[in-house]
């Protein structure tokens, strides 16, 4: 689960040299792969006919064109074989472009040098208990009043690092605490870092087909918690039921009707345990265009913004009072070895300078409480928040 000493100190060259990359962990997997750019980030599609080499995508909830992504492009390539360099046509073991050669430079003896943002940024404004209260309040009678079934509210807490701190280290003790979730930290040097837990896929394409999940309801329980007692009330059985539904439709869109249901499960993720249903379907007739219908129409599911979706993103942008930057996009490789796995990005922190911002959020509806909704927000604070 370590970092291995040469993609630290190449990371740590990239930081230093303000270059931007992401570094990951897969669920249930222990080595870590990473991509820098030399070139800053860049804006790609996701599915597109040709790709040339992989790059990392990551968005923002409210996008345009959900299958358009800002990318980290894979100039440099780290994996369990090592580093290589892209050489204009494929991967080599010896850099080619000047960038790439200057920062395997740099990267000599920097195993120790922690990295850290340097971002001058301002962080997000946080929200307090009352102000959040009165805003599922709000929610509720919005959807009791029959102008939406299901809304996701969302805050921001904010706290202080300590002045040594890694981003490394602190990727890999996020990783050892949810072995099940895709781990990542996405280094952007000037709108900060961000550090990401998440147990939800958006989208996986791979040769064998697609897969996402429908992954709402939120409890909390101690350690080791024997998932087949655990009871679900209806609200939440309600809460999981819409984006269950929401996901048949987004199918359905694509014509897509013959896709496969595995649950609703519970699930663990750290003290956190949700409802799942996995959908699936083979990869047949799924060229990159309809994969790019299904991502806009999955992308943002009712998990992250509510149903319908556009009164439900007007209302957030309306009445949340901050900016969630990218927390409620999606992230996650593309084109990496011939699959592309897009998570939503949940268990979320900002990391700007010597500031963290946790994001959390949770959905309502018409039976929900205000007072147990912030206490949910609390709860996952501590996914990222136990590493700090
Ligand atoms: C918006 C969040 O969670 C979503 C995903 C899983 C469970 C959720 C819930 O129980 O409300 C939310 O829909 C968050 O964790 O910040």
């Amino acid at each position: 689960m370590k970092i291995p000493g040469g993609a630290r100190s190449l990371l740590s060259a990239a930081a230093d040299t303000d270059l931007p990359f992401a570094l990951w962990r897969r669920p249930d997997t222990v080595h870590w792969e990473a991509l820098v750019s030399c070139n800053g980030m860049t804006k790609r599609p996701v599915f597109a006919k040709t790709h040339k080499r992989p790059f990392f995508a990551i968005n923002r909830v409210d996008v345009e064109d959900a299958n358009f992504a800002d990318a980290i492009e894979g100039d440099v390539r780290l994996d369990k074989d090592g580093v290589k360099f892209w050489n204009g046509a494929a991967y080599g073991d010896d850099p080619v472009s000047d960038h790439q050669k200057s920062l395997l430079e740099l990267s000599d003896d920097r195993m120790d040098v922690p990295v850290q943002s340097r971002s001058k940024v301002e962080g997000p404004l946080a929200t307090d208990r009352q102000t959040y209260e009165l805003l599922v309040e709000r929610c509720v009678q919005q959807i009791k009043a029959g102008r939406m079934r299901k809304l996701v509210t969302s805050r921001v807490e904010n706290r202080a690092l300590p002045p040594e701190y890694d981003l490394l280290d602190m990727a890999e003790r996020l990783a050892a605490k949810l072995p099940s979730a895709f781990v990542a930290l996405v280094h952007l040097p000037e709108t900060g870092s961000w550090l990401v837990g998440t147990p939800e896929i958006l989208l996986s394409s791979t040769p064998d087909g697609v897969d996402t999940m429908a992954l709402a309801g939120t409890q909390w329980v101690g350690p080791d918690p024997d998932l087949r007692n655990i009871g679900w009330p209806d609200g939440l059985i309600e809460e999981q039921a819409l984006v269950s539904n929401y996901i048949r439709r987004a199918f359905l869109e694509q014509g897509i009707d013959d896709f496969e249901e595995i649950g609703p499960r519970t699930v663990s993720a750290a003290n956190l345990v949700h409802l799942r249903t996995i959908f699936r379907r083979s990869a047949d007739g799924l060229d990159a265009d309809r994969l790019a219908g299904l991502l806009r129409s999955l992308h943002p599911t009712s998990a992250v913004c509510g149903m319908p979706k556009p009164p439900a993103i007007e209302f957030l942008k309306r009445f949340e009072g901050y900016d969630r930057g990218y927390y409620t996009g999606y992230l996650g490789p593309v084109d990496w070895d011939g699959s592309t796995k897009l998570y939503v990005n949940l268990r979320t922190a900002q990391i700007l300078g010597q500031e963290i911002s946790l994001y959390v959020g949770g959905g309502i509806v018409e039976t929900s409480n205000p007072a147990r909704e912030w206490i949910e927000t609390v709860e996952k604070t501590k996914t990222v928040g136990s590493i700090i």
